[in-house]
């Protein structure tokens, strides 16, 4: 944050940061046609506010001073033209102000701002992704002031906040009489039709009714005399109340569902699907969790927000209970009350707890069926979950071995049956279209779709038309590492020597197999030769068609995609030498067979060479390979 100028340590105006800057312009812009969440949003902060105070009075009951009702008040002044959403909970500090209002800590910030486009509908989707949240006030405010005191802080440490949206804010000490927040919108000139209790009102329920502390306005009656609704000073409620989980599905209408969903995720965007239930027995809790449509802006990031609101008999006890949930499950979002938990529970307690470890595998159970059904029934919202989370499905093979049939019935995959990069064939698909006398399940790994689709090693298996299934997503070593088998069927990499095609082969073929590397026999003993510092061995194969050589890599050994993620995430990868497989067939091993002595080492590398090169291998020295290319050509 740079301070631009400073008065005295009571009143001070700092600047935004630049990114807050940027999004609120881009906010102000994107989100006009949407402008009422601003009162979502705020009613969300402050019931976050009340449920962060009900936690710390958990320890220190003294904090609550003798006002334990938390609600969250909306108000309007006509005269004024502001509105005024008020609550009683924890309050903010002078740091803690400076702090959350005036920064974008969180991470994914620099991918969204990276991704944005200057195309308005498309930003918006993507401001709303990342969660506006408090900055969402300047779509309707052009001032907008912050009265707050922290619980436990004395009258005269209130602050005010203040600012024009700009790009600058000042705060300073205010009294405040009460605990708690009061955020005051001063309207921007277009901007009365909110300066309504049925407006508010209207609004509140449609985008609040889930928020489980009472929201509150004042109650209007009819004055006959003025002919108007005119505000009465009793407060009344405007939402149910309840926790929202906490009823009954049947209470519950899809609609409040979503717009709960948009309160614990922060996402502007419906969810996907969800999964409410109530578990009693041995252990007792409710969850309510929720697969959004987009994964967020951090999910590869290491400190990204993660897991769900945890709750011990309706109170809040903290955000991101990662505990919860197995990481690969890390893109739900909800809920989680237990009614076994100690109300004073920390995360480390978590980590041990019996009871969490039941929650984890129940709730677990839940989100695989959920996603069943929905690969089941709703093939397209599947395909969406897909494109979006897959790949961290994915994990999910390694690090929940007990699970691991259900995920692989989840998994989707490109292969050659579709010829395209999409991942839509399940491995039961793959197993229904075996070729007679198959036993395996093949694929491919490699860099890109594009790479693994026109690989050498494809070329039996289309001349056959056996699917191969190609693989191209980083964490697909790692999910093969841990997954090796489906439905009894061995999963099996053509890339690896050995390769079993034996019992595809009729009797004719085997016949010409044997007689081929009779044949080659003395070719083969020159080639490795000539390669023996590069290869392990040189064989004759008929794994190809078109192309004169490839190489494999033992049964054991690692792949060669493997060993190049390995190297480029600067792990040490044990240098495998590969094994050469040539193709009798092709022409230029015909003319290899025929090089004189003085030339036939060139032959020979190039032969190799090429075939690394098509597996994706980035040569050591590639200057050399272009003049030996270059030789062979004018020679
Ligand atoms: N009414 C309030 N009372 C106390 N603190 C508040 C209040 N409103 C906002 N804050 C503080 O300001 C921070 C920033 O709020 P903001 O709405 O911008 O983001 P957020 O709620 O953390 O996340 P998101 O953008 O995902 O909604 C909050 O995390 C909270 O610490």
């Amino acid at each position: 944050m740079n301070q631009t100028t400073s008065s005295s340590d009571a009143s001070q105006t700092l600047g935004f940061q630049a990114e807050v800057k940027q999004l609120l312009h881009l906010m102000i812009h994107s989100l006009y046609s949407n402008k009422e969440i601003f009162l979502r949003e705020l009613v969300s902060n402050a019931s976050d506010a009340c449920d962060k105070l009900r936690f710390e009075a958990i320890d220190q009951p003294a904090l609550l001073d003798g006002e334990g009702e938390l609600h969250v008040r909306v108000d309007f002044d006509k005269a004024a033209r502001t509105i005024t959403i008020s609550d009683n909970g924890v309050g903010l500090s002078r740091e803690e102000a400076v702090a959350n209002l005036g920064t974008i800590a969180r991470s994914g910030t620099r991918e969204f701002f990276s991704k944005l486009t200057g195309d308005k509908q498309k930003d918006a989707q993507l401001i709303g992704q990342f969660g506006v949240g408090f900055y969402s006030s300047f779509i309707v405010a052009d001032k907008v002031t912050v009265r707050s005191r922290r619980a436990g802080a004395p009258a005269d440490q209130g602050i005010i906040w203040e600012s024009d949206g700009q790009g600058e804010f000042t705060i300073a000490a205010s009294e405040k009489a009460t605990r708690g927040t009061d955020v005051v919108l001063h309207l921007r000139a277009d901007e009365d039709e909110f300066l309504s209790g049925w407006k508010l009102r209207e609004v509140l329920r449609r985008y609040s009714d889930h928020i489980s502390l009472p929201v509150q306005m004042l109650k209007e009656e009819w004055d006959k005399d003025k002919s108007e609704q005119v505000k009465t000073d009793e407060w009344e409620s405007v939402n149910q109340a309840n926790a929202l989980w906490t009823r009954s599905k049947s209470e519950v209408s899809d609609e409040q569902y979503r717009e709960f969903y948009k309160h614990v995720s922060h996402d502007f965007d419906d969810p996907l699907a969800w999964t409410h239930n109530r578990v009693e027995g041995r252990s007792e809790y409710t969850q309510l969790l929720y697969v959004p449509k987009h994964a967020p802006f951090d999910m590869w990031d290491r400190d990204a927000r993660r897991g769900v609101k945890l709750y011990v008999k309706r109170v809040f006890i903290m955000d991101d209970a990662e505990q919860m949930l197995p990481s690969y499950l890390r893109f739900v979002r909800g809920v989680i009350d237990s009614a076994d938990l100690p109300l004073n529970v920390s995360r480390e307690l978590l980590q041990e707890s019996r009871d969490v470890k039941a929650i984890r595998e129940g709730s677990t159970k839940r989100i695989l069926s959920l996603l069943e059904d929905l690969a089941e029934n709703k093939k397209e919202d599947y395909a969406t979950f897909w494109t979006e989370f897959g790949q961290v499905l994915k994990e999910g093979t390694g690090e929940d071995s007990g699970n691991i049939e259900r995920i692989a019935k989840l998994l989707r995959f490109a292969s050659t049956y579709e010829d395209s990069d999409a991942q839509t064939v399940t491995l039961a698909d793959y197993v229904t279209r075996f070729k007679d006398g198959q036993d395996k399940i093949y694929y491919v790994t490699a860099d890109s779709y594009t790479a693994g689709r026109n690989s050498p090693h494809l070329e039996i298996f289309r001349k056959k038309g056996i699917e191969v299934l190609v693989l191209w997503d980083r964490v697909d070593e790692w999910m093969l590492s841990h997954l090796r088998e489906f439905d009894g069927k061995q999963l099996v990499s053509v890339a690896k020597g050995g390769l079993d095609l034996e019992a595809l082969a009729d009797e004719q073929e085997k016949k010409h197999q044997t007689e081929v590397a009779e044949q080659f026999k003395p070719l083969v003993e020159r080639l490795q030769e000539a390669l023996k510092d590069r290869v392990k061995e040189v064989r004759v194969t008929l794994r190809l068609v078109d192309s004169p050589s490839c190489v494999v890599v033992g049964q054991n050994d690692l792949s060669p995609h493997l060993q190049r993620m390995l190297k480029a995430a600067g792990q040490a990868a044990p240098n495998v030498l590969p094994v050469l497989e040539i193709n009798p067939e092709h022409a230029l091993v015909k003319r290899v067979q025929s090089a004189t002595d003085d030339s036939f080492s060139e032959w020979a590398n190039l032969l190799f060479e090429q075939a690394m090169l098509a597996d994706g291998a980035q040569l050591p020295d590639p200057t050399a390979f272009v003049s030996r290319v270059n030789r062979l050509l004018l020679g």
